[in-house]
This record gives structure tokens, sequence and C-alpha cells, in this order.
């Protein structure tokens, strides 16, 4: 029986593929996988909260981070100007990362936005907030991350401050192109300088998981897969 490798790369940024396969690569793994790659280089907060889920269990999303900022703000003032020049922003393969200040009652998606977006090449959203229209971005087969479902729109309740600059979610930083990869488990967040080798370590964790849960199918003891390299 084969013993568990460990892959460390050198490699430091992405260069080597481009970022639709990179989005794709990670999109075939697991977060737990990649969490365990950033832990081990000392990165504990990349997870986003676990109020942010799915809106369906099987979804999944991987992109390039385009960060937007935004709070409670009663004003109207030209707000579906800037929320258009923001919609319009968007680029192929982004992931529309919404941090809300917290947020607890406007829905910062609906069914037009999604619209726009994916014409844009948008993969998905992720809001430490709320999504409305909610049947018809399912029907879009959209994946959104969210907090909450309501029928409250942005307007006259909340509005983007400024977008494609750094956030933060808790006490996760996220900046303009990093990587957001999301499933069942949640959110997580890979720093672009280092996303490259994450992938090629998190698809060695991957392998290798193969090879541990074989060694519990075979009968191996607890000990004994650890004994051969393996982890739970
Ligand atoms: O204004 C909103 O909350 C978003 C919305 O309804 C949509 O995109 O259709
Ligand atoms: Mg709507």
């Amino acid at each position: 029986m084969s013993e568990i490798k460990t892959k460390k790369s050198t490699l430091l940024n992405n260069d080597k593929i481009s970022n639709k396969e990179l989005c794709d690569r990670f999109q075939n793994l697991f977060t737990a996988a990649v969490n365990d790659v950033l832990r081990e280089k000392g990165l504990l907060y990349q997870t986003l909260p676990p109020e942010i889920s799915p809106l369906k269990d099987n979804m999944r999303i991987c992109g390039i981070a385009f960060t937007v900022k935004g709070s409670k703000n009663l004003t109207l003032e030209n707000e579906m100007e800037q929320r258009a020049n923001m919609l319009e922003a968007l680029h192929e393969d982004s992931i529309c990362v919404w941090d809300t200040s917290g947020d607890d009652e406007s829905a910062q998606w609906g069914e037009v936005m999604t619209m726009a977006s994916v014409l844009r090449g948008c993969r998905g959203a992720v809001v430490d907030g709320g999504v409305r229209d909610t049947d018809k971005v399912l029907s879009q087969n959209f994946p959104v991350f969210c907090k909450y479902k309501t029928s409250n729109g942005m307007l006259g309740r909340f509005r983007l401050i400024d977008y494609q600059i750094p956030i933060q979610i808790k006490s996760v930083n996220i900046y303009p192109g990093d990587i957001i990869f999301g499933d069942i488990d949640g959110v997580i967040v890979i720093p672009k300088v280092m996303a490259y080798e994450v992938l090629l370590e998190a698809e060695q964790i991957k392998e290798n998981e193969e090879e541990i849960k074989k060694m519990v199918l075979d009968g191996l003891s607890p000990k004994e897969v650890v004994k051969r390299g393996g982890y739970f």
C-alpha cells in the first residue's frame, strides 16, 4: 500500500494557468482540503462566517473576487446609477463579494442583477447580507451564498459605498483578485499571491484522501492508518 506524500511547491503565483482553469480546478476540490493547506501555511482566518451559506446545498462557487463595500443608508440619489456602474465593471470569472458592514435587513442581490452579471461572465455572488427574487435566481442556476432571504430591496435602506477595494467580512480580509471558493461547508478566501501553490497542494490532499479512504475500507485500524501517514 502506498505511503501518503506531501507536495510542496515553490510557485508563488497563478501565471502558470488561466484564471478559468484555476477556478475550474478549485471548484473540483472541496473547501476542507483548501482550508487544510491554508492552515499549514499559518492562515487561520480565511473562512467566511458560517451564516453565509449556499442557497442550495449542492451549489459550488469559484472565481476571482470582485469586491463591493456598502452599508445601511436611506439616501436615494444616484443609487441606481452607482449600482449599474458596479455591475458593468464585473469581469469574466468574477465573484461579486459583498461586505455589507453587517447588514441584517436588505437584499444586496436579486433576479435582474443576476441576469446582468451572468452576461458579464460573473460566476456567482457571496453576500454578507441577503438575496431576493430567490426562486428566479435559482432558476438561472447562478450560485449565491448569503445570510438570509428577504423581499427588502436595497433602495432606500442600504447603498453601495465603493467597489474593487479591500474589504473585510468578520475577521477575513478580502482583496480584489483573491480566489473565492464555496461549497456546502461554506466559503473560503485564497490570497491571490499563493493561489496556484494552494491549488497544487489541495489537489495532492484530495489524492491522498482517496488513499486514506482505501486504507479504511481495506480494514486498517485508525492507528495503522496514522502510522502510514494517513489522517482524519
Ligand atoms: O434591488 C434589489 O434588491 C435587487 C433586485 O431586485 C434585482 O436584482 O432584481
Ligand atoms: Mg428584483
